[in-house]
């Protein structure tokens, strides 16, 4: 049982851990900082936040548990503001999507002792809405959740952020925080960056009102993410650039190879670079069977 959580930033994911606390009853007050008072007000109106307050220090001051949701480039000013007023045993834990950049700038603001009390996490849920009306109590059940323990954290403070994820019904696993950036690179910011350049692309064609007209369902699917929030995707691409722009090039040489093969008229070539994507698609996300009775086989 958390007693006081602060809450800074309070959008998708810092909203949604408070609101999935707060559904089962795992937390007594929520205080949050959010840095406009709007933000602050309307995360109060819906339930998110019990005491909207005016600085980070206010919100950490005895606080058992402090959770940093803000834009990653952000977090660096936010770890300076909380760190006169943190509690000694209290747990700091965050859900920037990016870790590398995180840690170095939690370790530039915090005492030692301070730094040991932060377990870096992201959790590997979210949508492309964001700020307080985006966020839901669900959002984080049989997701996982990816936490880059440090050798400064005690074995107690990461199992407490172990304990406060598994709480709001979340698969934690642990992982190296470069592995983590390296990892991430590829699964998650090199497709946004994918989206984000598509739609910017079909954008500046001169017939883009009848593109974007005739799109059909896979424009949709592959477009979501392009209606993520702008400024927190700079952030992402920006602090983990040195991740990012190696699996850029990875996938431009793919893109230029699959050029190639359309301009030299290589169906075969082609079929096989998007039968082998295929198989890789469809081993990772198979459709669930229709449950069928052994007494009444499919019929064909
Ligand atoms: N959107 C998503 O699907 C996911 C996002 N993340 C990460 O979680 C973090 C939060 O993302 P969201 O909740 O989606 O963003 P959001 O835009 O919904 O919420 C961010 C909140 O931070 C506030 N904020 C911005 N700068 C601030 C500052 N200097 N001080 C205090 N508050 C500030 C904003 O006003 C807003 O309330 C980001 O680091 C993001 O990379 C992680 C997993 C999924
Ligand atoms: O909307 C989607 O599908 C996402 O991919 C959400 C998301 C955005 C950022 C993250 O760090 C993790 C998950």
């Amino acid at each position: 049982m958390i007693q006081r959580l602060a809450l800074i930033g309070l959008g998708l994911i810092g909203g949604s851990l408070s609101l999935a606390l707060k559904q089962r009853g795992l937390v007594g007050e929520v205080v949050g900082y959010s840095r406009q008072l709007q933000t602050r007000l309307r995360a109060r109106e819906l339930g998110i936040i019990d005491r909207p307050v005016d600085s980070v220090a206010e919100a950490v001051a005895g606080a058992d548990v402090v959770f940093v949701a803000t834009p990653v480039q952000a977090m660096a000013g936010v770890f300076r503001d909380m760190a006169e007023a943190l509690a000694p045993n209290a747990l700091i834990t965050d859900g920037g999507s990016v870790k590398g950049a995180v840690v170095a700038a939690a370790k530039a603001a915090l005492s030692t002792a301070q730094f040991a009390q932060f377990v870096p996490g992201h959790p590997i849920a979210g949508t492309e809405r964001s700020g307080p009306d985006a966020a839901f109590a669900e959002l984080f059940e049989n997701h996982r959740i990816i936490l880059t323990p440090m050798p400064e954290n005690a074995a107690d403070q990461v199992r407490r952020a172990e304990d406060l994820w598994r709480s709001v019904g979340a698969q934690v696993e642990c992982m190296d925080v470069a592995h983590h950036d390296h990892i991430l690179a590829a699964t998650s910011h090199l497709p946004h960056v994918a989206a984000f350049s598509l739609v910017s692309a079909l954008s500046r064609l001169e017939e883009r009102y009848e593109v974007f007209r005739y799109a059909a369902g896979g424009f949709r699917d592959f477009s979501r993410i392009a209606s993520s929030d702008p400024a927190m995707w700079r952030d992402i691409c920006l602090t983990n650039r040195d991740e990012l722009l190696p699996m850029l090039d990875h996938y431009l040489a793919e893109l230029q190879q699959m050029r190639g093969l359309i301009d030299h008229r290589d169906g075969a070539g082609i079929e096989q670079m998007f039968s082998g994507a295929k198989a890789v698609r469809d081993a990772l996300y198979r459709p669930v069977e229709p449950k069928t009775s052994a007494a009444e086989p499919a019929s064909e």
